[in-house]
C-alpha cells in the first residue's frame, strides 16, 4: 500500500510574506484530510519563514535542491545536513529546470542524492523526457537512462527511501498535462525499470509522483492511475485552495 504524496514546488516564488501567507492557508485548509501525505517545497530563503507558521502535524517541508557534497568550499550551495535546522525532511533533486539552466547531470543528481540520503531526507527525483525526445520514439530511451544513470551511482542504499516524479517536460508550466494513460503508461514502465535495478519489492514499495500542469480538474483522473502515486506540483501549488484540492483528491487514491 503506497500512501499518495502531494509535493508543491513553489519553485522561485514569492516574497517571505507570500510564502507565509500560503503556507499558514494550506496548514489550515489540509487539516480535515487523511491519507494522503502533503509537502511544501519553498525556496530556500523562505524555508524558516514557513517552518515557524507549519505546526509539523500536517504538512512537511522540502526544499528544491541540495548540494553535491558535505559543507565546505561550494559557494552558492547549501549542503543537505544544513537543512535538518530548518525541519526540512523532503527535497526535490534533478528537476528539468536545473537539468536544463544549470547543466545538472545524471552524476552531479546522484551525488546530491546520496547526500540527502546520508543526511536523512527524502529525495524527490526527477525524470522526464522533452518534447523532441517524446516525438523522436525516445522518452522510455531517455526516462530509463535518468533511473539508471542515478540508480547505478548511489552506494549502499540504493535509493533507499526515495520517491521518483515523472515529469514529461512539455507538460510542465504549459497547461498541456499527459493523458492519464499516458502517465500510467510512464509510471508502469518506470516501476519495471526500477524492479529490474532494486527488485520487485523495492519497486512496488516506491511512490511515483506525476508532475505536469497538475490541477484540481485533472489531479482525479491522474492520481486514480494504479501507479500514479500522488503529484509534483508547481503552479497549482501557488494557490492554496486549488493545491488542497488536489491534495483531497489523492485522499486514499
Ligand atoms: O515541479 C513541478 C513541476 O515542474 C510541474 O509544474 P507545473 O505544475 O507548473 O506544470
Amino acid at each position: 500500500m503506497r500512501t499518495p504524496l502531494i509535493a508543491g514546488n513553489w519553485k522561485m516564488n514569492g516574497r517571505r510574506g507570500d510564502a507565509e501567507a500560503l503556507a499558514r492557508a494550506v496548514e489550515v485548509k489540509v487539516a480535515a484530510l487523511s491519507g494522503v501525505e502533503i509537502c511544501v517545497c519553498p525556496p530556500f530563503v523562505h524555508l524558516q519563514a514557513v517552518q515557524s507558521v507549519l505546526s509539523g502535524e500536517h504538512v512537511a517541508l522540502g526544499a528544491q535542491n541540495c548540494a553535491d557534497a558535505g559543507p565546505g568550499a561550494r559557494t552558492g550551495e547549501i549542503a543537505a545536513e544544513m537543512l535538518l535546522d530548518y525541519g526540512v525532511s523532503h527535497v526535490i533533486l534533478g528537476h528539468s529546470e536545473r537539468r536544463a539552466h544549470y547543466g545538472e547531470t545524471d552524476e552531479v543528481i546522484a551525488a546530491r542524492y546520496q547526500e540527502a540520503q546520508n543526511a536523512g531526507l527524502i529525495p524527490i527525483l526527477c525524470v522526464g523526457e522533452t518534447l523532441a525526445e517524446r516525438e523522436a520514439d525516445q522518452t522510455e530511451a531517455i526516462v530509463g537512462g535518468q533511473i539508471r544513470g542515478v540508480t547505478e551511482r548511489l552506494e549502499g542504499t540504493g535509493l533507499g527511501n526515495g520517491v521518483i516524479a515523472y515529469e514529461p517536460v512539455w507538460a510542465i508550466g504549459t497547461g498541456r498535462t499527459a493523458t492519464a494513460d499516458q502517465a500510467e503508461h510512464m509510471h508502469a514502465f518506470i516501476r519495471e525499470q526500477l524492479a529490474m535495478l532494486e527488485g520487485h519489492a523495492n519497486a512496488s514499495a516506491r511512490r511515483i509522483l506525476y508532475g505536469g500542469s497538475m490541477k484540481p480538474a485533472n489531479a482525479g483522473e491522474l492520481l486514480a492511475q494504479p501507479d500514479v502515486d500522488g503529484g509534483l506540483i508547481g503552479g497549482a501549488s501557488l494557490d492554496a485552495d486549488d493545491f488542497v484540492a488536489i491534495c483531497a483528491a489523492a485522499q486514499g487514491g
